[in-house]
């Protein structure tokens, strides 16, 4: 098929791929309905996806990857700096030349028998000063399909992109899915992505992940921005001012459900309102008024299903209900309707469970859908979606949350004392690991600012980079930390979380417009209890100070393992974190 580009950098770049993979046919990804059809349809003939029942699912399929490709891989996952020590200690690193020599082996032929579509799509509104360009080259219809809800695909993008040398090359052959020689090479120096051997979203939709965190870090350093692990909310007060905040949690470690909250009835009624801006990903840029802006460079969700449900997250339900892909939940076949853990408790008795097996519901003790089985859906769907969420120029941050899974150290809110120590409270991140990556689950680990598998260079100079973009920026946002997981003895979370964190975004807020006072602690400002609403909660005043309660005995053996971490990175570690570990050691003491 006949390319609608001129741009000989592309031109030569898939000539090259075509050389070395050897498609049966080359397919351009025009982004028109048609086209997207047909390739449905095709899809549904080969049994790659499947339709759903169209009468309560419109436009919506399934998909089921291979049970050992369910989740991002990241011991497979590479940064091929020219040097090591650019990769820094937090990444797998590989010499570019041997990365391609390898890459080239298990690319070489790889679409023979299959055809080569190639994807041309902007992370960002098209045109955006905030957007990049990417090209995704795949022999997945499934890929093709996600990326045109993940991102914004076609024709168009071609025509903004011009004669620029300025896109990111990416390459993604499923090969034969062979676990062994399965790897998302990234060459961050190159603007390039490879990805071979998978099917799983997290390694081959490669404008998520892969560009817009690996490499889009690596081109924030080079061009002064950011690219981070966050998702981006506006809560609007019945005055009708809009505030935005982005918060960075671990996969899989309520990004969006933070995103798509609706406050409490208490609140409701008096005319708060939440704006869903992004659920994973933000770029942040300073601009002329010397705030942080944010966009969201993505244009759909790609959100775990398991506990999505009526009322924890109805947004987010809702938004799955057309035009969707689900993705290794089980499947009713009585009606072609979709099923996953805490849904509802009405599971299919005559169904399959996300390896294709038979599966009753009401008796199986084996789960349905897969921990990590996701929804692919158009942010458009999402009833709380922000009129702004699509603004080239993005919306300014008041605050940026940090938060993870942590039982017992970290308090249910907390305020940095000023940017630095901010960062100094990002970098410190740790929580305990989710389905949302291969591995064992419930491990504490660091990830500092959830970037740890996402970062596309040395983690030392990532938090230099922070330092630096706070510096240059006059009024930054303020930077908080959050925990919605602390247990109780019997292991039972004690904050109801959901909808309820609203109340600590509400005090959040207010910090940020100086509306309420808060307490110094030897970790940062600390909320007075009366400043957490509890209206219409059932949580006591005891409850809650044993939320906000700082034990100093895992205090002290946080502390160990931040000086651990932090030794791990050498020269590269910035002074000024180095001087805040001094500061909060001091403070125990
Ligand atoms: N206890 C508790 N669980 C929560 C809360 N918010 C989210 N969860 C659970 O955490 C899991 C993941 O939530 P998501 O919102 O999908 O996480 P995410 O950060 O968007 O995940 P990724 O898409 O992997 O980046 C789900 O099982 C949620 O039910 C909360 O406030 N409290
Ligand atoms: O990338 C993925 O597979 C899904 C995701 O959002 C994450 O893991 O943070
Ligand atoms: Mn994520």
């Amino acid at each position: 098929m006949k390319s609608q580009t001129n741009n000989v950098d592309v031109l030569k770049w898939i000539d090259d791929v075509i050389l070395m993979t050897k498609p049966a046919n080359v397919i351009w990804i025009d982004g028109s309905d048609e086209q997207l059809t047909a390739l449905r349809e095709e899809a549904c003939r080969t049994g790659e996806i499947r339709l759903l029942n169209q009468d309560k699912y419109p436009g919506c399929y399934y998909h089921r990857t291979k049970p050992n490709d369910v989740a991002r891989m990241e011991n497979r996952t590479l940064i091929c700096s020219e040097k090591e020590i650019d990769a820094g200690p937090t990444n797998i690193w590989m010499k570019p030349s041997e990365a391609y020599k390898l890459g080239k082996k298990i690319f070489e032929n790889s679409m023979m028998d299959r055809t080569m579509y190639i994807i041309p799509y902007s992370m960002g509104p098209v045109g955006s000063p905030f957007a990049k360009i990417g090209f995704e080259i795949t022999d997945s219809i499934y890929v093709v399909l996600n990326m045109s809800i993940m991102t914004r695909v076609g024709q168009k993008i071609l025509n903004v992109l011009g004669d620029s040398k300025d896109f990111v090359k990416g390459v993604h052959s499923k090969c034969n899915l062979d676990e062994n020689n399965r790897y998302i090479f990234h060459f961050p120096e190159d603007n390039t992505i490879w990805s071979c051997n998978s099917a799983y979203g997290g390694n081959v939709l490669l404008g998520k992940k892969c560009f817009a965190l690996r490499i889009a870090s690596y081109q924030g350093l080079k061009e002064n921005w950011m690219a981070e692990h966050m998702l981006i909310l506006g809560i609007e007060n019945p005055k009708g001012e809009v505030k935005y905040v982005t918060a960075a949690f671990p996969s899989a470690c309520g990004k969006t459900n933070l995103a798509m909250l609706i406050p409490p009835e208490g609140y409701r009624s008096k005319g708060y309102k939440v704006w869903t801006v992004g659920d994973d990903i933000a770029w942040l840029r300073i601009r002329e008024d010397g705030r942080l802006w944010a966009i969201n460079p993505e244009a759909g969700f790609f959100g775990v299903a398991p506990g999505t449900n009526k009322k924890s997250n109805p947004n987010a339900l809702t938004s799955t209900y057309k035009d969707t892909i689900f993705t290794n939940v089980a499947i009713n076949l009585d009606d072609e309707t979709v099923w996953w853990e805490r849904l509802d408790n009405n599971p299919p008795e005559n169904g399959l469970d996300w390896k294709g097996n038979p599966w009753n519901g009401k008796k199986s003790k084996e789960k349905g859908a897969h921990p990590n089985s996701r929804f692919t859906a158009p942010a458009k769907n999402c009833p709380s979606i922000s009129p702004e969420w699509e603004s080239p120029e993005g919306v300014p941050i008041s605050a940026i949350i940090f938060g993870g899974r942590r039982a017992k150290t970290a308090p249910l809110v907390y305020q940095s004392r000023n940017w630095q120590h901010g960062v100094f409270v990002g970098s410190t991140m740790a929580s305990e690991t989710t389905a949302a990556a291969t591995g064992k689950v419930g491990v504490v680990r660091r990830d500092p600012m959830a970037m740890l598998p996402f970062c596309g260079y040395h983690m030392g100079d990532y938090f230099g980079h922070w330092l630096e973009i706070g510096k240059k920026t006059p009024n930054p946002p303020k930077i908080f930390h959050v925990n919605w997981f602390r247990t109780n003895d019997k292991g039972g979370f004690i904050w109801p979380g959901y909808s309820e964190n609203f109340r600590v975004i509400d005090w959040i807020i207010k910090r940020c417009e100086n509306e309420v006072e808060a307490v110094e602690s030897p970790i940062g400002f600390l909320p007075k209890a009366e400043d957490i609403n509890l209206e219409g909660l059932d949580l006591t005043a005891d409850k809650l100070n044993e939320l906000l309660d700082i034990d100093k005995e895992s205090w002290a053996k946080n502390i160990e393992g931040i000086e651990e971490f932090y030794s791990s990175f050498g020269e590269r570690l910035p002074k000024e974190l180095k001087q805040e570990l001094e500061v909060l050691k001091n403070n125990f003491i």
